[in-house]
């Protein structure tokens, strides 16, 4: 690609593969998950979330998602149990959608889009920063959530409010005293297997937690994501939407599951 990847035709995630070999690696993200074929796995451990909402810092329209950054420095918005050992700091959470409800979500389910995803990122303190466990094949976890058209979704409001402030891509305002465990829907039964980064550098370090209970949002809800813009201020407006990575082979990797 000559110019930064994207979802466009000259630039999207069939292109990637030129600037990032690894897209065709062995365990690349996101997957077509059917449940038939994953298997209970009853080691598994329930999920535990333990989020500090004073470590919400800001939002960031960053070109490609929006993303809700939260302080890093220490222990207080962590992930441990389900599938993974130690301790996981939160990092960011962000989604990815559709420009109609018929798509948008990164993971499907039985070949099924949802209209968004949301993905909170997390690092896995056994090492020094967020890049250094990106690089590492046990370094992320990412908890992955489906959005689906229903009742409006209060919870995600405060966050949808913000958006008006970084319409374009490089905007970011202050977004302080969140709780993302709003955002979770009443059962963490969930879906697990090794992935990747879905987006470059699609690098190969993420344990993926998909949740199997969707949240909801409403139409209008789901307007205001797509009312932001993947270009800058100046620019010729091009509308942030169908910003997902399709599913990617499995590869002969397992899906496990916490749930029978
Ligand atoms: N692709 C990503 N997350 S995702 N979509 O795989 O959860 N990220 C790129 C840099 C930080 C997170
Ligand atoms: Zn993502």
């Amino acid at each position: 690609m000559s110019h930064g990847w994207g979802y466009g035709p000259t630039n999207g995630p069939d292109k990637w593969g030129d600037d990032f070999p690894v897209a065709n690696g062995p365990r690349q993200s996101p997957i077509n998950i059917v449940p038939k074929e994953a298997q209970y796995d009853s080691s598994l451990k329930a999920l535990k979330l333990r989020y500090d909402p004073s470590n919400a810092k800001g939002i960031l329209n960053n070109g490609h998602s929006f993303q809700v950054d939260f302080d890093d420095d220490t222990d207080s918005s962590t992930l441990t149990g389900g599938p993974i050992s130690g301790t996981y700091r939160l990092r960011q959470f962000h989604f990815h959608w559709g420009a109609s409800d018929d798509r948008g979500s990164e993971h499907t389910v039985d070949g099924i889009k949802f209209p968004c995803e949301l993905h909170l990122v997390h690092w896995n303190t056994k090492y020094p920063s967020f890049g250094e466990a990106a690089s590492q094949p046990d370094g992320l976890a990412v908890v992955g959530v489906f959005l689906k058209i229903g009742a409006a979704n209060p919870r995600i409001q405060k966050v949808l409010d913000a958006l008006d402030a970084i319409k374009t891509k490089g905007k970011q305002t202050t977004f302080d005293n969140f709780d993302a465990k709003t955002l979770l829907p009443p059962s963490l039964d969930y879906w697990t297997y090794d992935g990747s980064l879905t987006t470059p550098p699609l690098l190969e370090s993420v344990t993926w937690i998909v949740l199997r209970e969707p949240i909801s949002v409403n139409p209008a809800q789901m307007a205001m994501f797509r009312s932001l813009l993947f270009t800058g201020e100046g620019e010729a407006p091009c509308c942030m939407v169908d910003n997902y990575r399709p599913p990617q082979p499995l590869k002969g990797r397992q899906v496990r599951a916490s749930f029978k």
